[in-house]
Parts: C-alpha cells; structure tokens; sequence
C-alpha cells in the first residue's frame, strides 16, 4: 500500500504559513496532480512528504504508517522517491552507471546476493525501455538531452523502486515532443505508483490528469477532474489567469 494522507499538515517559516492545515489523500497507484500560484507551497507540500523538510503540525501517512517523524533517508527506504526541478544525475557517468549508484544507494539484502544479479539487470532493462534510453545505455549523462536526463533521473527512482514518486515540474524546459513522451511515461507509471506531480503546463496536465488539487496560500482551493478545476472560478481568478491558459478554460 502506498497511498499518501496528508492530515492537517502545517509548515512555518518564521511568520509565514507556507502549508497551512492541508488535508490531501491520493490513493495508492494514482496520479495527482497539484497545481497553484508561485509561493502557493506546492514544491513545499513534496518537500513535507519526502522529508525534506518537518511540519510544524499535522500527520503525514504512508499506506497506514505515519512517517512525520522519519528522516528524508528513512522514508526514501519506505519508498519516497523525490525529483527535483534541477536533475541530480552524474555527467560523467554512462547512463547504465548512473542506474548501478542509483541501485546500490538502496541495497538490499537480496540485492547483494549474486544469484539475483540477472534479474537486477532485467530489471534496469525493462527501466530503460520503460523511459526510452535503451538505445543510451553507454552515452555519458552529460551529453544527453534534456529530456533524457528526466527521464534518467526517473529511471533512477524506479531502480530504487520507489513506489511514491514525487515529481516538481517534470516537463520545465521540455520540447514538445519531450512533453508529449513524458506524458505517455506517466500513463505506463500509473497504477503501479503513487504519483504526485506538480506541473505549471496546463496541456500536460489535461493529458496525464485523473484528479487535480488546486492550492493557494497554502491552503487547499479546490480539488476535481481537469473540467471541474477549470471551470471553477475561484481557481481561475487565483491562477488559470496567469498561466495565460484561461482561453481553454
Ligand atoms: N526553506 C524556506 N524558508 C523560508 N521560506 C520558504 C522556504 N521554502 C519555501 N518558502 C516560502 O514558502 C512559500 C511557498 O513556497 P513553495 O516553493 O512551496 O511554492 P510553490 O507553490 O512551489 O511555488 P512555485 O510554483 O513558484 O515553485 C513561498 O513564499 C516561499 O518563499
């Protein structure tokens, strides 16, 4: 099970609230994504569930565990896997190296035995071909597109097997074509993990959403299907207006 509860989950800086009181409960295997204004406390929300960073107040369940007080490492062994806006790839290794580290960061007792070393190998093939870079196994990270380095660094949290997958604007700085194959990652991903991404590309979004969450300040606006949200007029005077998305609304 690796549903994510959110309850109450409240975050100050000093005097300002940048997650306050929020409730959220994405069931195990689906998709959500979370929309907002800048400083709505979205990127601050992933920050909470992968431990980043401590709440102030509030529970944070995973399945029927509550993990507020884990450390980051703690919960990344319970399966919280957290990619950020900026790749955390190593350039000068081989996309099959930077898959070993990613592997052997979160060994386990199997993992170390030899007789498994085969299915470990199947396993980052069926990863590769999953994400596209079967064909750049021996290619450096550094020489790799932009939309390949995402998708390796995808590809390193589900060598991990990270069941929760917390993505901040995976598609920024995408072609469209980039955008678009993400997109078609995303639906194979679904059902298999838990997924909450955060994404200011609102045609991505109508491609990849089942249910959206909407926040403001801190606070939850609005949550429904992509038509609900864009037609709800709260979220379109606090944000669709400023995607210069409105126009589809
Ligand atoms: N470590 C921190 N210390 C102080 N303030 C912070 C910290 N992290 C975030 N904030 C503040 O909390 C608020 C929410 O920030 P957050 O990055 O979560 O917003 P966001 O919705 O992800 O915005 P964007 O879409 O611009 O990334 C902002 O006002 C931000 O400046």
């Amino acid at each position: 099970m690796a549903s994510v509860t959110l309850e109450s989950l409240t975050v100050r800086f000093g005097g300002l609230v940048a997650v306050n009181e929020l409730d959220l409960q994405v069931r195990d295997g689906e998709l959500r994504c979370l929309l907002g204004p800048n400083g709505a406390g979205k990127s601050t929300t992933l920050d909470l569930i992968c431990g980043k960073t401590r709440p102030t107040s509030g529970r944070i369940l995973l399945g029927g565990t509550d993990i507020t007080t884990l450390h980051e490492f703690e919960r990344a062994r319970h399966g919280v896997g957290r990619k950020f806006q900026t790749p955390s790839v190593f350039k000068d290794l081989t996309v099959l190296e930077n898959l070993e580290v990613a592997r052997s960061a979160n060994p386990s007792f199997l993992h170390s035995l030899r007789v498994f070393r085969t299915s470990v190998q199947g396993r980052i093939q069926e990863v590769l071909d999953l994400v596209g870079l079967s064909a750049e196994v021996a290619t450096r990270a550094g020489n790799l597109s932009h939309g390949q380095t995402q998708w390796l660094e995808i590809a390193m949290l589900l060598i991990q097997d990270c069941q929760v997958l917390l993505m901040d604007e995976p598609t920024a700085g995408m072609t469209i074509q980039e955008t678009e194959q993400t997109a078609r990652l995303f639906s194979q991903l679904r059902g298999e993990h838990t997924m909450i991404v955060v994404e200011h590309d609102m045609s991505f979004v109508r491609d990849i959403a089942e249910t959206v969450t909407v926040m403001d300040m801190g606070k939850l606006l609005a949550q429904g299907t992509i038509q609900e949200i864009e037609a709800d007029p709260k979220v379109r005077e606090a944000y669709l207006a400023d995607t210069g998305d409105e126009a589809h609304a």
